[in-house]
């Protein structure tokens, strides 16, 4: 089945500036949904609990800082951009008990709903938008008249109206200039944890990491293995998202190409397509989900411990060193944009 995908024209902007408009956390996507939403003239507050770090920011920006419960309270709309784990006891806590019916409440991300940590209200719209690229750009983008991708998708449309609500709030962060494609909070939670796991994240980080100890115990100088690996890796995916990888294929050499075709299968192979089927099995069944909140309730000792393997490899020391000799490189990440 061909997927459904909205674009600006198929958005009504009206509907969600309409709405009060609560955005519970402000950090990777809460700044850039609270940032962009007001820009785009909704009635937007934040809730953030007292003493949360991210206060500061938020009031910088001009915008209303109230506690998740107040938010949740004085707001119609309730769009949870707090970290996966603390959503469960954030909803139980403070959102639920303000919820009143012809709310509605919205995610960026499935993971809660469908694997059984929230079950939301009757009576309310439950609906995720989900960018599909990190929040600060997802800011960054819209900033520069341009969008990232979302996805959307409806679990409980009480008012007969979810998804216009939810294409609504797409278009006020940018997604509908990209486009946003209709699904199920299962299929976005599902593969999203898929993509960042076996390739956007955690296979491409290992790849280059591979990559660069390689060179580096052959013994070439780690600036080389740096620029080769992980510098360079930009400017070919920028290519591939330009014009996908046969416009890779065609700027590199046929001497790339060549090798590319013949040694890129020795190094995804068969038993790597067999980890990413394990992986996604993982995923489906709820493994991974029982094994992520078991971490975090455990207060993260592997989550930590790997976290300072990562920034201890020697790629990171190297690519600190470089980045600072070109100043276009190191764009800073901040919640005030
Ligand atoms: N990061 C991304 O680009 C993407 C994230 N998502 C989804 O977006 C959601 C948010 O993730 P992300 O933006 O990465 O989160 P971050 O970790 O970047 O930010 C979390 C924010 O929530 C605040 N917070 C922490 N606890 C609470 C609480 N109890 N009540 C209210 N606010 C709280 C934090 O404040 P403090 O400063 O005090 O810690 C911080 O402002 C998740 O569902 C995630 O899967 C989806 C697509 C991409
Ligand atoms: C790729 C990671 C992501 O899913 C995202 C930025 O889209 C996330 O959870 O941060
Ligand atoms: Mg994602
Ligand atoms: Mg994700």
């Amino acid at each position: 089945m061909a997927a459904k995908i909205f674009y600006d024209d198929d958005a009504d902007l009206g509907i969600i500036q309409g709405r009060k408009v609560a955005v519970i956390g402000y950090g990777s996507q809460g700044h850039a949904h609270a940032l962009s939403l007001r820009d785009s003239g909704v009635d937007v507050r934040v809730g953030l609990p007292e003493g949360s770090k991210s206060r500061a920011k938020a009031q910088e920006e001009g915008l209303r800082v109230l506690t998740p419960a107040e938010a949740a309270a004085e707001a119609d709309v309730i769009s949870i951009q707090a970290p996966d784990t603390v959503q469960r006891t954030l909803y139980a806590q403070d959102i639920a008990p303000n919820l009143k019916p012809g709310d509605a409440l919205l995610f960026s991300h499935g993971f809660n709903v469908r694997f059984g940590y929230i079950t939301p209200l009757d009576g309310v719209d439950v609906a995720l938008v989900a960018p599909k690229g990190p929040g600060h750009l997802v800011r960054r983008q819209f900033v520069d008249g341009h969008g990232v991708p979302c996805l959307v998708a409806v679990e409980s449309n009480a008012s007969g109206k979810a998804l216009e609500l939810g294409l609504s709030y797409a278009k006020a962060i940018g997604g509908t200039r990209a486009g946003v494609i209709e699904t199920t909070f299962a299929e976005e939670a599902e593969t999203d944890l898929f993509g960042e796991q076996a390739v956007l994240c955690g296979g491409a980080s290992a790849l280059i990491q591979a990559g660069y100890d390689t060179l580096v115990d052959a013994g070439y100088q780690p600036e080389i293995a740096y620029f080769e690996v992980l510098h360079e890796l930009k400017l070919i995916v920028d290519l591939m998202y330009e014009g996908g990888i046969a416009r890779q294929r065609y700027s590199c050499s046929d001497t790339c190409e060549y090798g590319d075709l013949t040694r890129g299968p020795r190094i995804v192979n068969d038993a790597t397509r067999t980890e990413m089927k394990k992986i996604l099995a993982e995923i489906q069944d709820g493994t991974f989900a029982t094994e992520w909140i078991a971490e975090d309730d455990n207060g993260r000792p592997d989550f930590l411990r790997l976290r300072e393997e990562g920034k201890a490899h020697g790629i990171e020391e190297v690519g600190f060193k470089l980045r600072g000799l070109m100043s276009w490189v190191d764009r800073p990440i901040t919640e005030t944009v």
